[in-house]
């Protein structure tokens, strides 16, 4: 599977071509919708997400709720457009009226913000307003990712995989605590990602007051905040996705490649990741046993990834997201044309988005497992892809 995406963040909405998802795949868009909401909730998120409520369209690809192996094309629609419908598609034969000049004036910006694509992008295309940079940097392209990512987790549920998160840090908050399920069982993940689910930093419960502490006091202060996701596929994960002969199929360069594409992400581990560079090399390997007659493994250190492949136990990544540049608290910039000294204006932005963050992360991490799945198995159809796999129809 392969996907595109098209839109700006304040124009009329999202579009988003997904292709190469075998035939017969049962998609409902309640299926994208799911996650499409989950994205949207997360404490500490600011006003737009209460204007939106992300929901797709089918435009194409999808008959009576299953795939035909055509291109699936969504639509999302942006909500906030009508605020924003002259700056954003005025025609040009009406730029004669003073009030409409008035209004794209108004929505022009020339201020660069620090930490954003502003001061490359504009350089990049030669651009002297710097909306045209901004609408399309900004993370509501985040949404179109969720939608192709949904269609790659029903893919894999297929095949009873799954991909899930939970937010592990905030602030600094949590970090060196560990809520990871100490066995790779089903079970265990499950529970974890079940119990997750029920608040709204999408966090372990025991985290939660303490990331919703630090997440209140910053929006009291003004000031924004990062933190990290852990991201888990587990359930009945392959031998050999991915591959060590070349640099460019290993799984591990792949998904932590694709996490790192998300917005705000700063740093991904594999596995114990940073820890691996201080620990010897006897405590970092996970040594094998026989499980009545089963080849298995003492721990996980390695994230279910050795040599560019995943081996069977669950592939687990950690991305670390940086606080968000916007915040009230006015950090120094300089204007693009005049080069005139300012501090940076404020409208309003999110205070913490790291749960938003880690549902963009899964949906990422889900494409390039299914990619990977696709690869190893071929077929047009999910009947197919479920034959080469040895499976029966689901
Ligand atoms: C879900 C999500 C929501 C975001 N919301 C905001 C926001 O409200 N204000 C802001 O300044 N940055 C926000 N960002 C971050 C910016 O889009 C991002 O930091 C900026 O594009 C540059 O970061 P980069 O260098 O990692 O691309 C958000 C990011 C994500 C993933
Ligand atoms: C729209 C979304 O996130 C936006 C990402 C974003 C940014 O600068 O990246 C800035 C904010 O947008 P606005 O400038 O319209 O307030 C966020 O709300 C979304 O996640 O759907």
């Amino acid at each position: 599977m392969r996907f595109l995406t098209a839109g700006e963040s304040h124009g009329p909405g999202l579009t988003i071509i997904v292709e190469g998802i075998p035939a017969d795949l049962p998609l409902l868009a309640e299926d994208i919708d799911r996650d499409l909401a989950r994205r949207q909730v997360g404490f500490g998120r600011g006003g737009r997400m209460s204007i939106e409520t992300d929901r797709v369209t089918f435009r194409g690809g999808v008959r009576l709720g299953r795939t035909i192996g055509s291109p699936i094309a969504m639509t999302l629609e942006n909500r906030d457009f009508k605020n924003w419908a002259v700056p954003m598609s005025v025609s040009p034969v009406d730029l004669g009226d003073e009030a409409v000049r008035a209004q794209l004036e108004a929505k022009r910006i020339t201020r660069l913000r620090p930490g954003h694509a502003d001061y490359p992008g504009a350089v990049k295309y030669g651009l002297a307003d710097v909306r045209n940079i901004l609408e399309r940097s900004s993370a509501r392209e985040t949404a179109s990712r969720v939608a192709a990512g949904a269609i790659a987790k029903q893919l894999l549920r297929q095949f009873n995989i799954h991909v899930h998160s939970h937010v592990v840090e905030i602030g600094g908050v949590g970090a060196g605590e560990s809520v990871r399920p100490a066995l790779p069982a089903f079970e265990a993940w499950k529970d974890l990602f079940e119990r997750v689910e029920q608040n709204d930093l999408r966090c372990h419960p025991d985290l939660y007051e303490r990331l919703r502490a630090r997440v209140v006091e910053a929006a009291k202060g003004g000031y924004t905040l990062g933190g990290a996701v852990e991201l888990a596929a587990y359930g009945e994960i392959p031998v050999g996705l991915g591959s060590h002969v070349h640099y460019d199929r290993r799984i591990d360069g792949l998904l932590a490649g694709a996490a790192m594409s998300v917005h705000t992400v700063k740093a991904v581990e594999v596995g114990i990741g940073t820890a691996a560079a201080r620990e010897t090399g006897a405590d970092v390997q996970d040594e094998f046993i026989n499980a009545a007659g089963e080849i298995a493994r003492t721990s996980n250190h390695a994230g279910g990834i050795e040599g560019g492949m995943t081996n069977g136990q669950p592939v687990l990544l950690r991305a670390y997201l940086k606080p968000l540049p916007t915040m009230r608290k006015a950090l120094k910039s300089i204007d693009l044309i005049t080069r005139e000294p300012f501090e940076a204006h404020y409208e309003r932005s999110d205070t913490c988005a790291v749960p938003a963050g880690g549902v963009v992360c899964e949906a990422m991490m889900a494409i390039v497992l299914a990619q990977e799945l696709q690869r190893k198995l071929g077929g047009d159809s999910l009947a197919e892809m479920l034959r080469h796999a040895g499976r029966g129809p689901v």
